[in-house]
């Protein structure tokens, strides 16, 4: 089998405060996958996303275990090359978006990397083109909506070229349309993807895998449908599907979401 693109093994984290959040987690995500992982507020998602690129790391502090990326570990050494490898689109766009066009914004990694003239052009040119937003590549970023500064914030990882994009609650805030066109999106990526996400309809639609962390430790890891489906474990875990959506009905070829409505 392929080295796995991400390969987190027995990972524990407690926070300086004490609080421990992350109890010996494994999760391994091989090349080409889309993973959602799930799991209800405080669950340690966002701490284990910190680990990927060495944010947060096991070996500072309280922790154990280890993270390597495409054979790589996450260690201070490695950091550089480890955050190319993987790219973390936050939750909100304007934690990435900094400078005073979306080109520049979009240019700034690939640049810090040595890339230059064309290449880099061509690189950034290549990355708004995958998210659809080439033809503002000129406009600043804070005159744009949040829909579409978190397409920009996507390019700007994207144009690292990253072995696998990790996305913090894509869908949040965005409408219904937008909401759609991202998914889109997501959906002609070349990447292997990791999407953090409470929309469990987006997980769905988008990942075919859903790992679900609880309590800080992995107490499911399976078919997106068959996490969806099991109704003792997403009792358990506090995961809901919102009113009226029903994964059997989607599975069936039918609109879970109309067809399944009283009445
Ligand atoms: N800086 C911190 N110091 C101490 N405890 C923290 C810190 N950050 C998070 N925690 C705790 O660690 C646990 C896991 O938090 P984390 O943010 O990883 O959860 P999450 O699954 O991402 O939650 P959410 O879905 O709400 O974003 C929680 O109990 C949280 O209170």
């Amino acid at each position: 089998m392929s080295t796995p693109v991400l390969d987190v093994r027995g990972l524990a984290f407690a926070y300086p405060d004490g609080h421990q959040a992350l109890f010996g987690v494994d999760m391994h995500v091989h090349p080409g996958e889309r993973v959602a992982l799930l799991g209800p507020n405080g669950a340690g998602k966002t701490t284990l996303v910190l680990h990927l690129n060495g944010i947060l790391s096991a070996s500072a502090g309280q922790g154990a275990g280890s993270v390597a990326v495409s054979g790589l570990p996450v260690t201070r050494r490695n950091l550089l090359e480890i955050r190319r490898r993987v790219g973390i689109v936050f939750q909100d766009p304007d934690d990435q978006l900094f400078m005073g066009s979306v080109r520049a914004d979009v240019a700034f990694g690939p640049a810090n990397l040595g890339l230059t003239g064309a290449a880099l052009e061509k690189r950034v040119t290549d990355a708004l083109e995958q998210v659809g937003m080439a033809e503002y590549a000129d406009r600043p970023p804070h005159h744009l909506s949040f829909g579409q500064r978190r397409r920009v914030a996507v390019a700007t990882v994207l144009a690292m070229e990253p072995e696998i994009l990790v996305l913090d609650e894509p869908s949040s805030n965005l409408d219904p349309a937008s909401r759609r066109e991202l998914a889109d999106i997501l959906r002609g990526l070349d990447v292997t993807l990791l999407m953090v996400t409470h929309d469990l309809p987006y997980a769905l639609e988008l990942c075919p895998r859903s790992v679900v962390l609880s309590g800080g430790r992995v107490v499911a890891d399976g078919t997106t449908y068959d996490v969806l489906t099991d109704d003792a474990l997403m009792r358990a875990h506090r995961l809901e599907l919102p009113w009226g959506f029903d994964p059997r009905g989607i599975a069936d070829g039918r609109s879970g979401a109309v067809d399944s409505l009283p009445g």
